[in-house]
C-alpha cells in the first residue's frame, strides 16, 4: 500500500502523522511511504531522517493525496484537504465530526473511508488513540491555567500552590477521565486545592484511590457545578461522551457568578466545548474574556508540545495503522471490532451514530452501522 503523510496545516500545528521511526515500521512491512517535505522539520524530524527511514519526500500535498491509498494525519482535514480525498482512499486521523457540520459534509461527499482516532476503542472500554493526547492536554491544561491566572495575562493574580500563610488556589476539574486525571496530577503537584466532578461513581472511587483521598471527588450534579464553579480560581472542562457533542455544563449565569479573573480551560472544545461561552481558539490567539473570566479553548493543545505529542500519538496509532496497511482497511476493521468503532464515514455513509444524532437535522445524512456499510 502507498501511505501518505502530508504536513499539518492547522494553526500552529507542528505534529506529524508518522515520525521517522513509525515510517520505518511501515517500510519494513513492504509499504511505500510518501512524506511531504518539511512535514516534521520544526520538531527535529528532518527530511533526511525520513529518507533514512525509507520514506520518499514529496513536494506538495496534492501529489500525496493523489498517490496515497491511505492518508495518515493528526488533525481533522481542513476543507482544501477534504476536497483532495477520494472514494477508495482511507483517511486515518482525528476527526471530531459531531460539532463540525462542514467537515462532515465534505467527508461524506469525498466518498473516502474515514477512521477517527478518537472513537477507536479497546477491551477495557477506553479510547486508546485519544488517551495519549488527553494525557498531554490534561497536563498542559494546568500549565495554561496557571499562566493565565497571572495578572499580566488577564487573571486574578492567584498562585495555584499558594505559599505558607496563604491558601492555595482552587481548581475544579469537570470530568475525571484521562484529561481529568492528568490535570489533577499536575494541579496536586503544584499544591493546589483540587476538586474533581464526574458522573461515574466507579471512576470517582478510582480517583480517590489513586490520590489516596488528597483531592475531593464529587458526583457531578447541577447543584455541585453551581457551588464549585462559583468558588473556583481555575475550571478545567474535561468531559466526554464518545463521538458526541460535549454537554454544556456551565452556562452564562455560571460564568457571571465566577470570581473576576478566574480562568476556564475547555479541553473538551474539540467536541464543541462543555461551557456555553466557549468557542474554539488557536495557539496564536488562545484566550478571550467574558464577564471577567478568561477563556482558554485551544482545540489542538498537544500541538503546543508537538515533539512529545507526535511520539506519544505514534505509540498508540502505529499498531492499528499497520493492521490497516497490512490487511487492507476493510479486512482490518472486520477482524477488529475496536478498530471498526473508529469508522465514522465510508463511501458517503455516516457509520457513527452519535454523529448522525448531532448533525442529522442540519445535514441530509445516511446512517448505517459500520460493518454493514463496509459492504457498500
Ligand atoms: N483540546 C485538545 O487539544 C484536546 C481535547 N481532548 C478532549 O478532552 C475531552 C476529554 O477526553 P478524555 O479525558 O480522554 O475522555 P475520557 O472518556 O477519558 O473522560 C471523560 C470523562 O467525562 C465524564 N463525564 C461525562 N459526562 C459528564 C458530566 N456530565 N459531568 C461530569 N463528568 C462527565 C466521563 O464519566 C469520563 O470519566 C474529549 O473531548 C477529548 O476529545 C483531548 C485531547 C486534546
Ligand atoms: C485530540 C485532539 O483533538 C488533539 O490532539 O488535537
Ligand atoms: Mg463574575
Amino acid at each position: 500500500m502507498i501511505v501518505g503523510v502530508p504536513k499539518e496545516i492547522k494553526n500552529h500545528e507542528y505534529r506529524v502523522g508518522l515520525a521517522p521511526a513509525a515510517v520505518q515500521e511501515f517500510v519494513n512491512c513492504g509499504h511505500e511511504v510518501l512524506v511531504q517535505t518539511s512535514a516534521g522539520a520544526s520538531i527535529g524530524f528532518t527530511d533526511e531522517l525520513y529518507v533514512n527511514a525509507g520514506a520518499k519526500i514529496i513536494q506538495t500535498p496534492e501529489e500525496i493525496f493523489a498517490k496515497a491509498d491511505m492518508i495518515v494525519k493528526v488533525k481533522e482535514p481542513q476543507p482544501n484537504e477534504c476536497k483532495m480525498l477520494r472514494k477508495g482512499q482511507t483517511l486515518y486521523t482525528y476527526l471530531h465530526l459531531a460539532p463540525d457540520p462542514t467537515q462532515t459534509k465534505l467527508l461524506v461527499e469525498s466518498g473516502a473511508t474515514c477512521i477517527a482516532y478518537e472513537t477507536v476503542t479497546d477491551s477495557r472500554g477506553t479510547l486508546p488513540l485519544l488517551a495519549p493526547m488527553s494525557e498531554v492536554a490534561g497536563r498542559m491544561s494546568i500549565q495554561a491555567g496557571a499562566h493565565y491566572l497571572e495578572k499580566a495575562h488577564g487573571g486574578s493574580g492567584t498562585l495555584l500552590g499558594g505559599v505558607p500563610g496563604v491558601a492555595p488556589g482552587k481548581v475544579l476539574i469537570i470530568g475525571g477521565g484521562v484529561v481529568g486525571l492528568n490535570a489533577a496530577k499536575m494541579a496536586m503537584g503544584l499544591g493546589a486545592d483540587v476538586t474533581i466532578l464526574d458522573r461515574s461513581l466507579n471512576r470517582l472511587r478510582e480517583l480517590d484511590d489513586i490520590f489516596e483521598g488528597r483531592l475531593a471527588t464529587v458526583f457531578s450534579t447541577a447543584d455541585a457545578i453551581d457551588y464549585y464553579s462559583s468558588r473556583a480560581d481555575l475550571v478545567i472542562g474535561a468531559v466526554l461522551v464518545p463521538g458526541a457533542a460535549a454537554p454544556k455544563l456551565l452556562n452564562g449565569e455560571h460564568i457571571k457568578n465566577m470570581k473576576p479573573g478566574s480562568v476556564l480551560v475547555d479541553v473538551a472544545i474539540d467536541q464543541g466545548g462543555c461551557f456555553e461561552t466557549s468557542r474554539a481558539t488557536t495557539h496564536q490567539d488562545p484566550v478571550y474574556i467574558i464577564d471577567d473570566v478568561v477563556h482558554y479553548c485551544v482545540a489542538n493543545m498537544p500541538g503546543g508540545v508537538a515533539r512529545t505529542s507526535t511520539m506519544a500519538l505514534n505509540n498508540a496509532t502505529l499498531p492499528f495503522g499497520l493492521a490497516l496497511a497490512n490487511k487492507g482497511p476493510k479486512q482490518a476493521m472486520l477482524d477488529d471490532p475496536h478498530l471498526l468503532n473508529g469508522l465514522n464515514v465510508h463511501n458517503g455513509i455516516v457509520t457513527y451514530k452519535a454523529v448522525v444524532d448531532a448533525l442529522g437535522e442540519k445535514l441530509d445524512l445516511t446512517y448505517m452501522p459500520a460493518a454493514a456499510a463496509l459492504n457498500c
